[in-house]
């Protein structure tokens, strides 16, 4: 499990006639089996936020930590589409982001295959699966290298009702079970709500305006009051949000 620190972290975009500031100084912590969703309207620095934590992208300035204990913490990531090795079968796509690849290693990634219901998918190629089960295998592939932090960018956007609920479910056994801290970026308020212990609210100009810690009992079922409560408490929030600013 890792701990994440940002402190007055700032990234700003020059272009030829134009400055963007993508994150306005933001800080956070985050540490422990903690499950933490970023939402916000399009263009709030989402992704930003995202590509800096994996070192795509370098902050303007401010400060970031991300550790486990004394060292550097390793990450793991899913991305909104499963991003698999088409010429590779399945496991051969778990093989390949391990650093050792022997017997045991094997093993835990057919373990881990199993967990998101893929055990009988080792030896198809990707192709073969359907989307959903394309990104069950994305998932099961960054949980196999047994990172201390996942980073999640909107992995079931682009999938059908349905699927997107019983993948929510498996990602919420695996999180239970695997006890990482995970950082998980979503535009659905509902999905954030159901999966969560604490919502971080981001506002146009990368702006962190508030952190809403989730004390409902897991699991949620996301067709429950509760959830929807929660939900419209949300919006709510991001209404009052968009009035104080115009
Ligand atoms: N490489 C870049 N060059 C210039 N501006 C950028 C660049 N990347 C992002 N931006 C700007 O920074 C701001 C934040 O963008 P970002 O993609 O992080 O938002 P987002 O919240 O992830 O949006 P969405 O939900 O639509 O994916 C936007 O105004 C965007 O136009």
């Amino acid at each position: 499990m890792a701990t994440i620190r940002l402190e007055k972290l700032r990234k700003e975009f020059i272009t030829d006639d134009s400055k963007v500031v993508a994150l306005n100084d933001v800080s956070f912590e985050v540490s422990g089996q903690e499950f933490v969703s970023v939402i916000g309207p399009s263009g709030c620095g989402k992704s930003t936020l995202l590509n800096i934590l994996s070192g795509i992208e370098t902050a303007t300035s401010g400060k970031l930590e991300i550790t486990e204990g004394e060292r550097q913490a390793r990450l793991g990531y899913v991305f909104q589409a499963a991003r698999l090795l088409p010429w590779r079968t399945v496991m051969d796509n778990l093989l390949f982001v391990q650093d050792v690849r022997d017997k045991e290693t094997r093993e835990r990634c057919q373990r881990y295959l199993e967990m998101v219901e893929l055990g009988h998918t080792g030896k198809q190629y990707p192709s073969q699966l359907s989307g959903g089960m394309q990104q069950r295998a994305g998932i099961a592939r960054a949980f196999s290298t047994e990172p201390d932090l996942l980073l999640m960018d909107e992995p079931f956007s682009h999938l059908d009702a349905i699927t997107g609920r019983s993948l929510r479910r498996e990602l919420h056994e695996l999180w239970t079970r695997t006890k990482k801290t995970v950082l998980f970026v979503t535009h659905d308020v509902t999905e954030a709500v159901e999966l969560s212990t604490r919502i971080l609210m981001f506002a146009k100009g990368g702006h962190l305006v508030e952190e809403v810690t989730m004390d409902l009992p897991f699991p949620r079922d996301a067709t429950s009051d509760e959830v929807a409560l929660a939900r419209a408490d949300i919006m709510r929030r991001f209404e009052a949000l968009d009035l104080v600013a115009t």
